[in-house]
């Protein structure tokens, strides 16, 4: 909708009402289309101020009508229609002006920002491009290499970086409406001959050629097989080479085909999946809507390793006191410094003072007696950690909330040390912990709401994307991880390179190939599970036992690797060879080749040819197999939880929509076909044993992923 009133006597006032942004539905589409029709007819209007209700100008088109059939006004007439009056329109931004929101501001004759404002074309964030003229318009305004930059990033820009860039007119701190009120009656009646974006000429560059080379190049590095960034470029060329009107046919050409990609559909589902997580809920039934969650204006962190610096930096700059503990002395002066660097660039990088005075350094655990809330993040170890759990509670005053970041170890034993096992959760944090958006919140049987509440609301606080979990080995990412990369050391057994399974990964969109990132992680921290949870044998190397574990098939390469002091990176050696301990740069060793071929001699083990499908099949399905099991236990609530945590911790390329989103449109039957068929092939491996949840989904016809909780429900109800 969209409400008309007349102000100051002759300006026609606009406001779009849609909350909670002001969203382009076909009701506002509609409102806008009669109230301009409304303010250039009466004679006394003079000129016009469109603004949005309740302090945002407008979030775009409304994404959720993109699935639909839409009805109503479309966009490019409209803005047409506004551009063209013959009275001044003036936008009065405030909050937001982003995507259509943005591209409604561009026909008006004048755009004023409250400096709050936020502005920005993030249709490529959606699979699409800015289509309502934004792709014409913009490299009209600012020139062709802001325009590219805004346009294939989707990044915001502040009311000031617009201003610089000349997207806005003017900027204020004041009451935006009635600035630009005041402004739409000084230029009422003066010429918009000159104010009319889509008459300019596209400011002239002296290389086109190689800027759009460039761009083209940059957009095929980052997007990693993402088709907007591409057309979004194609778009601004046409802008820079074509008359306005063709420009425009162009532009409608290609959004045709974004339109109904997948890839805009996995984008979309990702945009809200994103924020369906945050309506967490337990498997006792507590709710987000439910469970309050407590203020915690102090928090500690104990152990000071690479995850506790991490997590203490990302506290301080969200304003919280910390109290940062490590025992070691000597570890203690070298994390106050590494904190301190952090803090000092990351207060550079965002123009603002570095937060060192919000964490004070204690060797003593005792210190944290007044905190509302102790992260602890010492050694992955489960008896340090039951020691630390236990002189915590002790310690910490009634109520404090003792969580731990470990990365798959039981919660439910560790709030056993505890007096108030209600208390505890788990926050698992990504390294590096200040940088990395995901935040698994774990609950244990006896985890409260208001504690879950309590972590979930300080996630959001520090800038996390906080996805609520229940208490299983290795949680939702670590679990679903472990087939992964079983499947990747089974594919070397049977013939397959490192590079090979990398490169099948890498250009199905993951950043990096699972043995690449191994190499970068550290070998060394599976192993040391591993040897934990007795699957590392000294006899390894000899006989039929080597392979098997638990009864099932099992790869110690990884192990042998380790043996080798091969950690990775660090070392200078992994699965790959690098020119010196510490350099990023993997290149393929030939001592690995030698050393798999003698192994798969050794094991009797017969190479075959091993083609990219089953490399992707075989990881991915085996984790997506996984996923459905987390669905079954209860573990995860819905499948954009998995698909969130996957997106935002394991770097799962989102165009793809995360694993689940992504089975859901390769389709269930055909993952489930592909199991069957790797599974009587490898009967030995359970992982690839199809989930009793993804053969009831295929029962039931395979239903669209937001049906898919229905159906959990069901199979709950009947254990
Ligand atoms: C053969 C076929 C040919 C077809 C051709 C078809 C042509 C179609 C023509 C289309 C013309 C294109 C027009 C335009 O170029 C396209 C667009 O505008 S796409 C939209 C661009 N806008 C965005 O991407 C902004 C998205 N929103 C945000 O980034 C944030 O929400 C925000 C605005 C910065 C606010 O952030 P927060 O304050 O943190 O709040 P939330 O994010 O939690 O949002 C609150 C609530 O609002 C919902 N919401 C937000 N934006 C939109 C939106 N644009 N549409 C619908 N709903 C929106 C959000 O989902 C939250 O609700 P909840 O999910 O929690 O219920």
């Amino acid at each position: 909708m969209a409400q008309y009133t007349r102000v100051s006597g002759s300006v026609g006032l606009i406001t779009l009402q849609n909350p909670p942004v002001n969203a382009l539905s076909a009701a506002v589409r509609q409102g806008i289309v009669n109230t301009v029709q409304r303010a250039l007819s009466e004679p006394e209007v003079k000129s016009v101020v469109i603004c949005g209700q309740k302090g945002a100008f407008c979030g775009g088109a409304d994404i959720k009508e993109f699935g639909t059939n839409m009805s109503g006004p479309p966009l490019v007439p409209m803005i047409h229609a506004i551009e063209s009056a013959v009275k001044p329109v003036v936008a009065a931004i405030e909050g937001v002006a982003l995507g259509g929101g943005l591209e409604l501001a561009l026909g008006c004759h004048y755009r004023i920002a409250h400096s709050k404002a936020r502005l920005g074309l993030p249709e490529v964030t959606l699979g699409l491009l800015p289509a309502a003229g934004g792709t014409q318009r913009l490299p009209r305004l600012i020139g062709v290499p802001a325009a590219l930059d805004l346009i294939t990033t989707g990044r915001h820009v502040t009311a000031t970086e617009a201003l610089q860039l000349g997207i806005v007119d003017q900027i204020t701190d004041h009451n935006t409406v009635d600035v630009a009120v005041k402004f739409a009656l000084s230029v009422a009646g003066q010429s918009l001959d000159s104010r009319r974006i889509s008459s300019y000429p596209c400011p002239r560059h002296s290389d086109f050629d190689a800027l759009f080379e460039a761009a083209m190049q940059k957009v095929h590095q980052s997007a990693r097989g993402a088709i907007a960034p591409v057309a979004c470029v194609q778009a601004v060329r046409a802008a820079a080479t074509l008359p306005y009107s063709q420009g425009m046919e162009r532009e409608k050409e290609l959004m045709a085909t974004l339109f109904t990609s997948g890839q805009a559909r996995a984008l979309q589902y990702c945009f809200f999946a994103q924020r369906a997580v945050g309506r967490w809920s337990m498997s006792s039934g507590a709710r987000w809507d439910t469970s309050k969650p407590r203020p915690v204006h102090k928090a500690a962190v104990i152990g000071l390793g690479t995850m506790g610096r991490g997590i203490a930096v990302a506290l301080a700059q969200a304003g919280l006191s910390v109290v940062a503990v490590e025992t070691q002395e000597k570890q203690l002066i070298e994390a106050k410094q590494a904190v301190t660097g952090m803090l000092e660039r990351g207060a550079k990088r965002r123009g603002v003072t570095p937060a060192l005075d919000k964490i004070t350094y204690s060797p003593n655990i005792q210190n944290v007696a007044d905190v509302d809330l102790i992260i602890e993040a010492v050694f992955e170890d489960m008896a340090l950690k039951e020691k630390v759990f236990k002189q915590l509670s002790a310690v910490c005053k009634p109520g404090t909330f003792l969580c731990t970041n470990t990365s798959g170890l039981d919660i439910n034993r560790l709030a056993s040390q505890t007096c108030n096992p209600e208390l505890v959760v788990g926050m698992h944090f990504f390294a590096p912990a200040h940088v990395m958006k995901l935040l698994e919140v774990v609950y244990g049987p006896r985890s409260s709401p208001h504690a879950v509440a309590t972590a979930m609301h300080l996630g959001k606080k520090i800038g996390k994307v906080s996805v609520a979990v229940g208490n299983c080995r290795g949680f939702v990412g670590n679990r679903m991880l472990k087939p992964y990369l079983e499947q990747a050391l089974f594919l070397l057994e049977e013939g397959a390179t490192p590079e090979q399974v990398d490169q099948a990964l890498e250009e199905f969109g993951f950043a990096m190939g699972v043995f690449r990132m191994s190499d970068l992680s550290g070998l060394d921290v599976g192993w040391r599970v591993r040897k934990a949870d007795g699957l590392v044998t000294s006899d390894a190397t000899t006989g039929q036992q080597a392979r098997i574990r638990q009864g099932h098939r099992y790869s110690p390469l990884g192990d042998l690797l380790c043996e080798q002091g091969r950690f990775g990176q660090k070392t200078g050696r992994g699965w790959y060879q690098y020119d010196k301990p510490g350099s990023r740069v993997a290149k393929p060793d030939p001592w690995l080749q030698n050393f798999l071929e003698e192994y798969r001699a050794r094991h009797g083990l017969v190479v075959r040819r091993i083609d990219h499908q089953e490399v992707l099949e075989r990881c991915l399905y085996s984790l997506i197999n996984e996923g459905f099991r987390i669905l079954e236990d209860g573990i995860a609530a819905g499948p954009e939880d998995i698909d969130v945590i996957y997106m935002f911790g394991y770097s799962w390329p989102r165009h793809r929509g995360g694993p689940m989103f992504y089975a859901s449109m390769v389709g269930l039957a055909r993952v489930l076909e592909r199991l069957e068929y790797y599974h009587q092939a490898h009967p030995d491996v359970p992982s690839l044993h199809p989930s009793t949840l993804l053969r009831k989904l295929v029962a039931n016809g395979s239903p669209p992923i937001h049906k898919w909780r229905e159906v959990i429900k069901k199979l709950h109800s009947q254990l």
